[in-house]
């Protein structure tokens, strides 16, 4: 008998609920995701993975309360989420996140004091402590012009693990990034997890990246999505990448998404699927 990641009478964190999500156009409707049911479990490493406009984002700004959905729910701990909230915090792509006037310390402190989840000293201290766990306590007093691309998303990782979320939304945060910072990234989030045991849903597009970050994987087909198969990634890390095990488990995921055999693609070094 196989041992299961999750046992399946645990109650999942967040529940995506046959969720159909579109967007009203002046001439049409766009539907972006068609009834797509996942459980993410606390301090799973959920990652939505497929190929571009198949609606991973919006599917992403769903859970965070900015659309809400045309078809379904989504419940997060036991409550339909109707809005945003401090619950859900977002680490986006753009590296123009941050407030340019504020110093890094201001960036994540305003955070905690706009939404009111900490004030003077207890604030002062949580955020001081997450720019340590993200290698920026030297750049407290940096303004985010003076900071290179992978130092501003430190900042903005570090902003929203300050406000302690049920769930980390990130939406291809490394995209933007030089492959070395963004692997680089991947291993630093990857050591903040095993500190911290936040909840993660994490959006990419490269296969490369889903394995490495994600414990679980869905994937989802083109436009509009649909959720095709749920993949357990837990036993991938930046180490086994290249291995065989991670090579078969990239071109299992490439057959899948694409519908090929899985032994008709060859793996590449980076199978994204733009
Ligand atoms: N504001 C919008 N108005 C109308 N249609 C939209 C809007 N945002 C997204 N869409 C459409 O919804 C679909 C899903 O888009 P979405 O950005 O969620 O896909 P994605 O999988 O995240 O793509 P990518 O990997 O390219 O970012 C696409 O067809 C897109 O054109």
């Amino acid at each position: 008998m196989s041992v299961q990641l999750v046992s399946d009478t645990a109650q999942a964190l967040l529940q995506i609920q046959n969720v159909s999500l579109e967007y009203q156009t002046r001439d049409r409707i766009v539907r972006a995701t068609q009834g797509v049911s996942i459980d993410v479990y606390e301090a799973e490493r959920y990652v939505l993975l497929g190929p571009s406009g198949c609606g991973k984002s919006t599917l992403l700004k769903a859970v965070a309360g900015f659309v809400a959905p045309a078809q379904g729910r989504i419940v997060l701990q036991g409550q339909s989420v109707s809005g945003p909230g401090p619950d859900r915090v977002v680490v986006f792509q753009e590296f123009d996140q941050l407030a340019p006037w504020k110093t890094v310390l201001d960036n994540v402190l305003f955070a905690l004091h706009a939404s009111g989840t900490l004030r003077g000293a207890a604030a002062r201290e949580r955020a001081l402590y997450y720019l340590d766990k993200v290698g920026l306590s030297a750049f407290t007093a940096a303004y985010p012009n003076t900071l290179s691309g992978g130092m501003k998303q430190r900042v903005a990782i570090a902003r929203a693990l300050a406000m302690q979320p049920r769930i980390l939304l990130m939406d291809e945060p490394f995209a933007s990034l030089d492959a070395l910072t963004r692997r680089k990234m991947q291993e630093e989030l990857l050591r903040l997890w095993e500190e911290v045991r936040f909840t993660l849903l994490f959006v990419t597009h490269s296969i490369e990246e889903a394995l490495v970050v994600g414990s679980r994987i869905a994937l989802l087909s083109p436009h509009p999505g649909r959720l095709r198969a749920e993949i357990n990634a837990d036993a991938f890390n930046l180490q086994s990448q290249g291995s065989p095990a991670f090579q078969q488990a990239a071109q299992r995921i490439h057959g899948l998404l694409f519908e090929q055999p899985a032994h008709s693609t060859p793996p590449q070094a980076e199978q994204a699927l733009a």
